[in-house]
């Protein structure tokens, strides 16, 4: 029932409550009282009718004269205080005795007869005020009256406040359902999954904005009602239909305790929605639609990546492992396969001169090359940086992976276009063939490393086959390494000086500083060996700055014009504490820097070269001179004197060893002797061993010169009898 029609209710039985209340109390009162006052008065009626009538018997002739006597009879009846009217009439009416005052109006009156003998002779009239009653009747009205309102606001007031209190928590509770509802539909609506719920009939309840969008499905399919066979066909024919389901989980797809079914859905448009079912106690259920196209891409994409390189695709050194794991399984069947160990010549320079962009895109197109070289049934990997490895199935021949070497070397040598630069790069190849090297996929792996290593040594550009003795070799070259860590702290050391001599002047001008490792039981070691390995494992930097700071401390007890030229690495210049190692040796011994000299070589200048011309310049800031070594051996040479002013250009022995005769060699010296002189750099030939040599030279113009002819490199202490002895042999040989 709505609330005005309660309201109106309770006031019209409050109203009704009210009056009965009000009226019938005052009503029944006075009915009672008038009927009890009236047979009051119809009792005292009989019972003067009977007085009197006795008396009448008594003096039956004339009582109608004995009106004093009448009224003494009557009077007896009635109390003093009572306000009574009383009257005998005679049988014929006429009135004989009328006893009392008038009385106030209204009154009651009642009767009776006055019998005698068995036949009435008068009548006994009684009459009383009857205003006393409707006083005591106003009276209980009012308190009725009262009552009645008492009743009226009772019945009309709680009902009503306990209506109003309801109706307003009702309302509280409607604003709160309201309020829950809001957020239900936000929540509903700004979900990121889909959500449906159907009943027992598979018809739509309800459903959220994600789920229309995820099934496209149009406002007229959404309506609560759906059969969800329309939906599905709906799907269907706009190609959103199911080509698959996965349970997620193979054996639980059913969650035991919530009866949750967990499904992946391959649908036609390629989206994969992964839904949560869940049945309802009603005999529908409510479902969630995830859509993880993204996730499952990712998880493809993670997959795929770890095994595969990023940059080139191609797969990477865990599937490689596989793939070499696979093959040597095969070899049970008598099959022989190859594992190939590529790594790129001079891939370094281009990243370094061209860029890491450059060096990738290089990185990329060797991947594609590399495809190109190989059968299906091979798998080309990349393993990091410029390493490329293939395993090249079925080579029960020789030939066949000698064939796959050379067709790779080719491939990869001929030059690339990228972004306008022209890049040329080789290829070292080292090869194992499984079984026969190894049936161990790592031991493999090394083989076909130490063959690249000799591949790589021997001239780069080429291919070379696992030896047995090539392990050996790298156990070799695996001690010296660990001799070499501990040659700086046991003072295995030595610094030996070979003087450069000054044509002009036949005299010597400088030493140049040559390191001298003489191990307790190798003996001594040459720097040509041991060089390239402190390279190779960093410690140059160490040793370098050790022999600098030799070299500055022995040359500062020299005479003040005598020079001391020291070898720098290319290692040393990637090193952020070249400058610093440079100072503090002179720094250390006093030593002028105008008479420290630093030899580089052209492999310095392949290397990233705005960071390389700032350190050149920073050490010619401390006023260091800085000479080009073994000029003529690279290819860039000529360039590198333009990038950066060598104080001196160091001719390299290979041209030196050739002369007087040879004339392309003769040739070579004088351009680079007349280079020197019109670039303002001195020149300095190197591996000096005959007068011939020394006087082709000098006719060259050439400034200084380096060689047995006067002395090979020794000890420091040996310096200053080198000073005279030297000078002498120049004067001789002048
Ligand atoms: N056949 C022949 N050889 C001659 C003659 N005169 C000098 N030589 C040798 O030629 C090399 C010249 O040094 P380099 O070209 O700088 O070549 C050096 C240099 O590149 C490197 N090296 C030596 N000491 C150091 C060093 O302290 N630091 C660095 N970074 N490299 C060094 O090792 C290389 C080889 O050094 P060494 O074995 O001392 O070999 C020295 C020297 O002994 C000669 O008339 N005939």
């Amino acid at each position: 029932m709505r609330a005005p029609t309660l309201r109106r209710l309770i006031n019209v039985i409050g109203l009704v409550i009210a009056l009965i209340t009000t009226v019938a109390i005052p009503a029944t009162y006075a009915s009672i009282s008038y009927m009890a006052q009236g047979d009051l008065i119809s009792a005292e009626a009989r019972l003067n009718a009977s007085r009197v009538a006795r008396y009448i018997y008594q003096h039956t002739a004339m009582w109608t004269f004995h009106k004093v006597r009448l009224i003494e009879v009557i009077e007896l009846a009635v109390s003093d205080d009572e306000k009574v009217r009383q009257r005998i009439f005679a049988g014929d009416g006429r009135l004989v005795v009328e006893d009392g005052e008038a009385l106030p109006t209204p009154t009651m009156k009642r009767s009776a007869p006055i019998i005698v003998s068995g036949k009435e002779v008068g009548r006994m009239e009684v009459e009383v005020s009857a205003r006393p009653l409707i006083e005591r009747t106003a009276t209980v009205s009012l308190f009725s009256l009262c009552l009645g309102l008492l009743a009226y606001l009772s019945i009309r007031i709680l009902p009503l406040r306990a209506l109003d209190r309801t109706i307003r928590q009702l309302g509280q509770r409607e604003d709160q359902l309201a309020a829950t509802n809001q957020q239900f539909e936000a929540a509903l609506t700004n979900m990121p999954h889909g959500l449906s719920m159907f009943d027992a009939q598979e018809r739509l309840v309800l459903c959220n904005r994600r789920y229309a969008e995820m099934y496209g499905l149009p406002r007229d399919l959404i309506e609560p009602g759906t059969r969800r066979a329309d939906i599905v066909a709906f799907r269907e024919a706009a190609g959103i239909g199911i080509i698959g389901t996965t349970p997620v989980n193979q054996d639980a797809d059913v969650d035991p305790c919530s009866g949750t079914m967990v499904l992946d859905n391959q649908h036609q448009n390629g989206r994969t929605v992964r839904i949560s079912r869940k049945p309802m106690s009603t005999g529908g259920f409510v479902s969630s639609h995830e859509d993880i196209t993204a996730i499952r891409h990712a998880e493809t994409r993670i997959a795929h990546m770890a095994y595969h390189d990023a940059l080139t695709e191609l797969p990477n050194r865990v599937q490689f492992h596989q793939e070499m794991t696979r093959a040597l399984t095969r070899t049970r069947q008598g099959e022989s396969f190859s594992v190939l160990c590529l790594d790129l010549d001079h891939f370094k320079s281009v990243n370094d001169t061209l860029g890491h962009p450059m060096g990738d895109a290089l990185l990329r197109a060797v991947a594609k090359r590399l495809q190109g070289c190989v059968r299906e049934t091979d798998v080309v990997a990349r393993l990091g940086g410029d390493e490329f490895a293939v395993v090249q199935a079925s080579t029960n021949e020789p030939h066949i992976a000698t064939g796959m070497a050379q067709r790779i070397i080719e491939a990869l040598s001929a030059p690339y276009e990228l972004d306008g630069h022209q890049i040329v790069i080789g290829v070292s190849v080292g090869i194992a063939v499984g079984p026969d090297d190894s049936e161990d996929a790592d031991q493999l792996m090394k083989a076909a490393d130490m063959a690249l290593y000799r591949a790589k040594a021997e001239g780069r550009g080429t291919y070379r086959f696992f030896e047995a003795e090539m392990d050996a070799k790298m156990q070799a070259r695996r001690a010296l390494e660990l001799d070499l860590r501990g040659a700086l702290q046991n003072g295995e050391f030595e610094v030996h000086y070979q003087p450069l001599v000054n044509l002009a002047a036949n005299k010597v001008s400088g030493f140049e500083a040559l390191l001298r490792w003489t191990h307790p039981i190798r003996g001594r070691v040459s720097p040509a060996n041991f060089i390239p390995l402190a390279e190779e494992i960093g410690a140059i930097n160490q040793i370098g700055a050790w022999v600098l700071k030799q070299a500055c401390a022995d040359a500062a007890q020299w005479p003040d014009d005598v020079r001391v030229a020291v070898n720098l690495s290319a290692v040393q210049f990637k090193s952020q504490t070249l400058v610093l190692d440079v100072a503090a040796a002179l720094g250390a011994s006093g030593l002028s820097s105008r008479r420290l000299e630093l030899e580089i070589t052209e492999s310095v200048m392949l290397q990233d070269t705005e960071a390389t011309l700032g350190t050149l310049h920073q050490l010619r800031g401390l006023g260091v001179r800085i000479s080009m070594d073994d000029f003529g051996t690279g290819y860039s040479s000529l360039s590198y004197l333009r990038k950066f002013p060598f104080d001196k250009i160091k001719i390299d022995q290979s041209f030196v060893r050739d002369l007087p005769d040879q004339a392309d060699s003769v040739a070579i010296v004088r351009a680079v002797t007349g280079l020197g002189t019109s670039l303002g750099m001195s020149t300095t030939a190197e591996g000096v061993e005959t007068q011939g040599q020394l006087d082709r030279l000098r006719a060259e113009g050439c400034t200084e010169v380096q060689g047995w002819l006067f002395s090979k490199a020794c000890p420091a202490a040996e310096v200053a009898g080198l000073l005279t002895s030297v000078a002498k042999r120049c004067s001789a040989a002048a």
